[in-house]
């Protein structure tokens, strides 16, 4: 598992961190990873470092020291370095100092409220311009974010703006990606889009939340220190071997019933094809055994035959788990099936029309054993309906509707959170959207209820669930558009190639 810690968390460890080092030895540290990246992106993108033109865009803080003494660094690798200075009063001084001694160029630019790049004034020998700056900007071979890091507030401010829209380099941010919030990863007007950051202890949300982290490109974690001193993470990412060391794998003394049976409640006679998702992905999901229960039962039985399927769910058998909710409906008969299912007193994952019946009939949460691990698996919409909007803040929302709810809640979209009653919360960034497609929830429901069965903690079913299920979608969909059917039948690749990677 990967940890995720807030600005504030690291801003504390850094300030028991320099009760032991002095501030200036961890920028240096923080600089050095820096220019090391940025070597090696010149390497990668221009096929040398010495000669290559590097850009600096520095703010008023020190993410600008960070990027002041990167560039003092790279001089010393014969590269070309102009820094452009936001905020040329407030430029890290002793950054400032450590570039020109090394030979770097500095240009200073002040911004207009209205925008673009105004006035310019010289801070060094030589005709320094606005014009110069955008220049050098646009001609560059790299260009280093050291626009704003941990202190960051809204959008681009309109100087930093201007220039950025003119690069056309790769771009190296540090910290951070200037423009994108810390905190939520939102972005919501100009910011930066890197090739890569390198950030400093730990992954911060914004480089694994929302369009953070695709505008944080590549993220290298470097520890100058920090990292011991950070504690819990505020969030977590499962990496593969998470997977492959949760997923279950039956043994030499299991059987069909030893793993955990898994019931699905889902579809109906005139939707047949949420029965036919939910229940196929329970079969794909783990070994053991998959019970039907409702009117498609004809239909699921024609498609997967290993599927025993009856018309209701009083009649369904023995179960560890249920799966409930997708096209059931949200009229009467739906809303016995779910009052069946939260009155069974097993784990379930409830997903679909049952969490609108959920949100329309409060009564259906008395039925509940609160003993027993519930997963709410809502959309946005459906969250919205349950909870309220889901807002800018996607992971407060729902951390504060698990804790409500006392149950396991998944929000899913791009960036799926899964946070559980006690405030641990889990994301999963998909690397594309092909998921976003008709019916591919109800995969994931079927993934969620296997897993319960299978007796995994429902914080971790509901986790490796949306793990999984991203990288289905990624494997069938290879650069194309995919339905729901071909996600479901890249499962078992899915699985095969977590259960093979080595990381
Ligand atoms: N923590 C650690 O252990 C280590 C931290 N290190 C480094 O320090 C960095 C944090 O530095 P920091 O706190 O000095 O502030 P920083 O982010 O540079 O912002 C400066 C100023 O920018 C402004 N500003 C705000 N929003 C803006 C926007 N949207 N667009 C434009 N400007 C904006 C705002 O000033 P304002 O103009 O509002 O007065 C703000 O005060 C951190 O990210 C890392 O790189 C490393 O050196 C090693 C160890
Ligand atoms: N833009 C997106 N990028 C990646 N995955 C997405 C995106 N939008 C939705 N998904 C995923 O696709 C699935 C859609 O589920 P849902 O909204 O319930 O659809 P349906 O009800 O049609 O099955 C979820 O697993 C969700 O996380
Ligand atoms: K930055």
């Amino acid at each position: 598992m990967r940890g995720v810690w807030t600005a504030d968390q690291v801003r504390a460890a850094e300030e028991r961190l320099i009760e032991q080092v002095p501030e200036s030895t961890l920028m240096y540290r923080a600089a050095f990873g820096v220019a090391v990246a940025a070597s090696d992106l010149l390497r990668e993108h221009v096929g040398r470092v010495s000669g290559a033109r590097v850009v600096l865009l520095v703010g008023a803080g020190s993410n600008g020291g960070d990027a002041l003494w990167a560039g003092a660094f790279l001089r010393r690798r014969g590269v070309r370095v102009d820094a452009v200075l936001l905020a040329p009063d407030r430029a890290h001084p002793a950054g400032l100092a450590a570039l020109r001694a090394a030979g770097g160029r500095v240009l200073a630019v002040t911004g207009s409220r209205s925008g673009g790049v105004a006035s310019a004034e010289s801070h060094s020998a030589g005709s320094d311009s606005a014009e110069a700056a955008a220049e050098v900007t646009a001609r560059a071979d790299l260009v280093v974010d050291g626009i704003v890091g941990l202190s960051a507030r809204g959008p681009l401010r309109p100087a930093a703006a201007a220039l950025v829209e003119l690069v056309t380099a790769p771009v190296l941010a540090v910290d951070l990606p200037s423009g994108v919030d810390p905190a939520t990863g939102e972005v919501t007007g100009p910011a930066v889009s890197a090739t890569r950051t390198v950030t400093f202890g730990g992954l911060k949300p914004c480089h694994v939340l929302g369009a953070g982290a695709i505008h944080s490109g590549r993220v290298d974690v470097l520890d100058i220190g920090l990292t011991e001193e950070l504690g819990t993470p505020e969030l977590s990412l499962l990496d593969p071997a998470d997977l492959r060391r949760n997923w279950p794998v039956p043994g030499p003394q299991d059987d069909k019933y030893s793993q955990g049976v898994v019931g699905v409640a889902a579809g109906s006679a005139v939707y047949p094809g949420a029965a036919i998702l939910v229940t196929g992905a329970a079969v794909h999901a783990t070994s053991g055994m998959v019970r039907y229960a409702g009117p498609a039962a004809d239909v699921v039985r024609d498609h997967w035959p290993e599927v025993v399927a009856t018309g209701t769910v009083a009649d369904a058998g023995r179960v560890q788990a249920w799966s409930v909710g997708p096209g059931i409906g949200t009229g009467e008969s739906g809303r016995e099936v779910l009052r069946h299912v939260l009155r069974s007193g097993l784990p379930a994952c409830v997903d679909a029309d049952a969490i609108t019946l959920l949100s329309q009939d409060e009564t259906l949460w008395d039925l509940r054993d609160p003993g027993v691990p519930l997963v709410l698996s809502p959309h946005a919409g459906e969250f919205a309906r349950l909870f309220g909007p889901v807002g800018a803040d996607r992971v407060a929302s729902v951390r504060r509707a698990a804790a409500h709810f006392d149950a396991v809640v998944l929000l899913k979209g791009n960036t799926t959170v899964i946070a559980a009653p006690d405030g641990r919360v889990l994301v999963n960034q998909a690397r594309a959207s092909w998921a976003a497609t008709a019916g591919s929830g109800d995969v994931l429901s079927g993934l969620i209820g296997a897993l319960l069965a299978s007796g995994l903690d429902p914080w971790a079913a509901a986790g490796n669930a949306a793990l999984l299920h991203a990288s289905a979608a990624d494997l069938a969909a290879r650069g194309a558009p995919i339905g729901a059917s071909a996600l479901l039948a890249a499962v078992p690749a899915a699985i095969r190639r977590f259960r093979r990677a080595e990381d």
